[in-house]
């Protein structure tokens, strides 16, 4: 395994790579947990070579929010990735992403408004820039993210398909369902912010999820079933909730009633240090 913080050393083993069979993209912020393990081992199954990014992108981080506190830990993840059997590290310096004069944005309409593009003002255009040049600079032929991030998938894609990426192109790009912890919450760097007392709290989150699901699923009002939900989580610990929507799952349009295509629930809230995210599939009533 190699790993690389520049970009010409970038591009020779890249270029190496691609010699002997297809190249995989994971992007991440690093301090790796099993989710992130997961997108790696399904890479490795569908291409010949893996490559993970590792960079805290300071363009998705608004101001007052967690760029500094992010956790931090190159040797730690290198252990767990070489493990994983994986080709190549890209751990660019900010430098490197972003030399002196960098000037251009990337501002992806539609499916980044509202939920996190409303409670994290210029998130998505920060996502979108430094993925589009992470797929500029690694040539991957396909990229592979988590659905726990469901709208930032629906943001990709959706930048894959308006600027003609070829490769990889919107139907390269694998969403990998969210894995969790025993208890149900879903497994994020930021969990590690919890004090052992809020994570335990925590885990109302995903129940609360669960059991607002049913509730659309049984006929209750969409309204009715988000309001519970809410309160449950200010009830269970959580000190505030930035959205609970109903949304439909691919074009993210927002919902106040079930509708007869597959929709997603999206939940944002607060506890401590943290800002958790979830979302869960909602069926579609057949009747
Ligand atoms: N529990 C999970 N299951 C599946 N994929 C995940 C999970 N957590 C993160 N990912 C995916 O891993 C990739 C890198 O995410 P990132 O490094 O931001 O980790 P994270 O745990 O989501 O951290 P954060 O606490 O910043 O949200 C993204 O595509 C993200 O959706
Ligand atoms: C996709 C990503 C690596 C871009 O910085 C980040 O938003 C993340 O880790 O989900
Ligand atoms: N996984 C999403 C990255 C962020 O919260 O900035």
């Amino acid at each position: 395994m190699q790993t690389v913080h520049s970009l010409d050393p970038l591009r020779s083993a890249v270029a190496e790579l691609r010699k002997t069979g297809t190249l995989a993209l994971v992007p991440t912020m690093g301090a790796l947990h099993e989710g992130h393990l997961t997108l790696v081992r399904e890479a490795r199954a569908r291409a010949a070579h893996v490559a993970v990014s590792i960079f805290v992108n300071p363009l998705q981080f608004g101001a007052g929010e967690d760029l500094d506190a992010y956790p931090r830990q190159l040797e730690r993840d290198s252990a767990l990735l070489e493990a994983e059997g994986v080709d190549l590290i890209w751990a660019p310096t900010v430098d490197a992403m972003y030399p002196q004069g960098f000037a251009t944005n990337i501002s992806v309409t539609g499916v980044s408004e509202g939920l996190c593009g409303a409670a994290r003002p210029g998130h998505f255009d920060g996502v979108a820039t430094v993925v589009c040049k992470l797929f500029h600079q690694v040539l991957p032929d396909i990229a592979l993210f988590g659905e726990k991030d469901w709208q930032q998938l629906a943001v990709i894609r959706r930048m894959a398909r308006d600027l003609d990426l070829t490769r990889p192109c919107a139907d390269d790009i694998i969403g990998v369902p969210t894995v969790r912890e025993a208890d149900g919450l879903a497994m994020s760097s930021r969990n590690a912010y919890l004090t052992p007392e809020q994570r335990a709290q925590a885990v109302a989150l995903p129940a609360a999820m669960k059991t607002a699901i049913a509730a659309i699923e049984a006929g209750e009002p969409v309204n009715d079933a988000l309001a519970t939900l809410e309160a449950a989580l200010l009830a269970g610990g959580f000190a505030a909730i930035d959205y609970a929507q109903l949304r439909d799952a691919e074009n993210l349009t927002p919902l106040d009633r079930p509708a007869a295509r597959p929709m997603r629930l999206l939940v944002a809230a607060r506890i401590g240090k943290a800002r958790l995210i979830d979302n869960m599939a909602v069926t579609p009533r057949t009747c």
